[in-house]
């Protein structure tokens, strides 16, 4: 039915902080067989014909931040417009908190120079308005910056290793402004927020709490 208009599938965006469980939540939805999962494609961002775009950003995000973003755009509208035959398509981020958070900070904080960051918001708006990219409930994977600070040293992924608390704080702020008290861009669809500071022990009733509303099968109450 990826043919056909009519039946795109129903999009969900997992959102939230690095190390706050994105990957722990999408592998939890591996049990259905109709869902079209997409992790973020993190393995093309360290290996674009080559180039480990991911490490020259944390190395030196003066000189590569745009680059990086460039192509994180690239993948994320990629994923955005893959058809599938599932009913129900599940995308670890997106365009929206590509622009929304990650560029957003790293203009704040002069990594992308202004020249650069229109650029990508010129590409971002035109993407947003010109290609099929529809986007039906965002989960927002809600974390404290301090919890997700420990997770990432244990996980020590190397580009990531020297990623400051602060750093993990501003993001934060970003995806609270921007999902949570919807102070910042418009948000693509209606949020359900999860909290993610919960161990790995007990999340998973936090998990079938918002199973219901990704497999489409209830509509969301505004009050979630
Ligand atoms: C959409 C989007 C995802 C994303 C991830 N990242 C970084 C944060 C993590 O260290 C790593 C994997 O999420 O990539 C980024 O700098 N910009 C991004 N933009």
């Amino acid at each position: 039915c990826a043919e056909s208009k009519k039946c795109r599938p129903f999009t969900v965006i997992v959102e939230g902080n690095i190390g706050c469980g994105k990957t722990t939540f999408l592998d939890y939805f591996k049990k259905y067989t109709n869902i079209c999962i997409l992790s973020e494609p993190i393995e093309l961002w360290r290996n674009c014909k080559g180039h480990n775009l991911l490490g020259h950003m944390y190395s030196d995000p003066k000189n590569w931040s745009f680059t990086f973003q460039s192509y994180v755009q690239l993948t994320m509208l990629q994923h955005h417009t893959l058809p599938t035959n599932f009913p129900v398509k599940l995308m670890e981020r997106s365009i929206y908190s590509a622009r929304y958070c990650f560029v957003e900070k790293m203009k704040r904080d002069g990594l992308l120079s202004k020249p650069s960051a229109t650029v990508i918001d010129e590409w971002f708006q035109w993407l947003i308005q010109n290609t099929p990219i529809n986007v039906d409930l965002v989960v927002y994977l809600r974390s404290s910056p301090e919890i997700v600070h420990e997770r990432i040293k244990k996980r020590n992924r190397s580009e990531e290793m020297a990623v400051p608390l602060e750093y993990l704080e501003q993001l934060h702020h970003l995806h609270e402004e921007w999902l949570y008290y919807k102070t910042l861009y418009h948000c693509p669809a209606p949020v359900l927020t999860i909290d993610a500071n919960l161990d790995i022990s007990s999340i998973a009733e936090e998990y079938e709490k918002c199973e219901p509303h990704i497999l489409n099968k209830l509509p969301l109450r505004t009050s979630v």
